[in-house]
């Protein structure tokens, strides 16, 4: 099993415990590596036998840029479900960055890892 990822995806939302936060948007940073068998895109160079991580952006743009949360936990969750479930992805590792949270070039957030990792899968 092989990893498609996506590094550095930033996205704009409202997300924050205070309310200060509820009345602004500010960026947020996903690093995803996402289980996925490459094999049949490989042989037929089709992207319809691929993961497309261009539809996999355009959906978490939509929901992390049109939706609100309180904590990084939350949005992680959600992005996660919706890479299995819409995507049918089998094993992800999410990263959520929330930089300057707690100060200027700080980053803080949360890495999750969601479903059973493939063997074989590619270290990355
Ligand atoms: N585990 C978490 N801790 C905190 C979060 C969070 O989302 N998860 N959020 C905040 C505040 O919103 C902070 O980011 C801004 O002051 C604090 N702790």
């Amino acid at each position: 099993m092989d990893i498609v990822f996506i590094h550095n995806l930033t996205i704009e939302t409202t997300i924050g415990i205070h309310d200060w936060e509820k009345q602004t948007r500010r960026p947020i940073v996903l690093d995803l590596e996402m289980a996925s068998d490459i094999a049949r895109a490989a042989a037929s160079d089709r992207i319809e036998d691929a993961l497309d991580y261009d539809a996999v952006t355009q959906r978490l743009k939509r929901e992390v840029g049109e939706n609100r949360s309180e904590l990084v936990e939350t949005l992680a969750e959600r992005c996660a479900s919706i890479l299995r479930e819409e995507f049918g992805i089998p094993w992800v590792r999410l990263r959520l960055n929330k930089p300057g949270a707690v100060g200027d070039g700080v980053d803080v957030g949360i890495l999750i890892e969601r479903g059973d990792r493939p063997t074989g899968t590619a270290n990355h």
